[in-house]
């Protein structure tokens, strides 16, 4: 299966980069019909009382945890200034909420953002750094595809020294179904620039951000 031959669902390639769909809108009347046929699979009354509001609160529900499909991730950044600042900048514990894209269920946990500014010292605002993990979690999405998105993102409009992100989150698919191990956590990272190439650099970097 591909959009604009960039392959996606099940054929992707974890870490692959689905194009952005900016221009599209999410429906809601579609999103509705399906939790509605949902119910009536599960064999429940979508008709009851308790079940009535159902399909649209999820529908508007969908659409929020979805938004992130239809915002420009260039545009969060596009504010950068230059702030004569050579060294490390990084923003730990950044919350996340996103949904593996194989059973629609959450995963949850922090993101940690560090990069190095280039030689003009440009710098994006702290705030725009948390607003890109929301932009990228909010997606259908695997965990490797959002901590590499998060770091391409800053590379390519900060064009800093190096970029690294980490993400340490926990599936609830692995936790409340499947094998069942509530818990387990899985930590990905994305090193850019000089943090892959200097294991010093990565070295202190991953110290911080464990707090150490
Ligand atoms: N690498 C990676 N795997 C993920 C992520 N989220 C979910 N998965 C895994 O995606 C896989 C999908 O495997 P399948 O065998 O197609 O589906 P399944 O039969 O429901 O798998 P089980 O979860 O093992 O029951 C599972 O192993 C999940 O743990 C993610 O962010 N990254
Ligand atoms: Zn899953």
């Amino acid at each position: 299966m591909t959009r604009e031959g960039v392959p996606i669902g099940p054929d992707a390639e974890f870490g692959s980069d689905p194009a952005e769909m900016v221009d599209e809108h999410f429906d809601r009347a579609r999103a509705e019909a399906a939790i509605r046929e949902l119910l009536l699979a599960a064999g429940e009354d979508p008709e009851r009382d308790g079940l009535r509001e159902t399909p649209a609160r999820v529908a508007r529900a969908y659409e929020e945890l979805f938004t992130g499909l239809y915002t420009d991730p260039d545009q969060v950044l596009d504010r950068t200034f230059d702030e004569a600042h050579e060294e490390l900048v990084l923003v730990r514990d950044i919350p996340v909420y996103s949904q593996c894209e194989h059973h629609l269920l959450p995963f949850h946990g922090m993101a940690h953002i560090g990069y190095i500014p280039n030689e003009q010292g440009r710098v994006t605002g702290l705030s725009k750094l948390a607003r890109l993990v929301d932009l990228y979690a909010k997606r259908p999405q695997v965990q490797e595809r959002l901590t590499s998105q998060i770091a391409d993102a800053l590379t390519r409009k900060l064009e800093p020294r190096g970029v690294i992100v980490v993400v340490d989150a926990e599936h609830l698919c692995m936790g409340m179904r499947g094998i069942r191990k509530a818990g387990s956590t899985t930590t990905t990272s994305a090193v850019r620039g000089i943090f892959r190439s200097s294991s010093s650099s990565r070295a202190e970097a991953l110290s911080l951000i464990r707090g150490k």
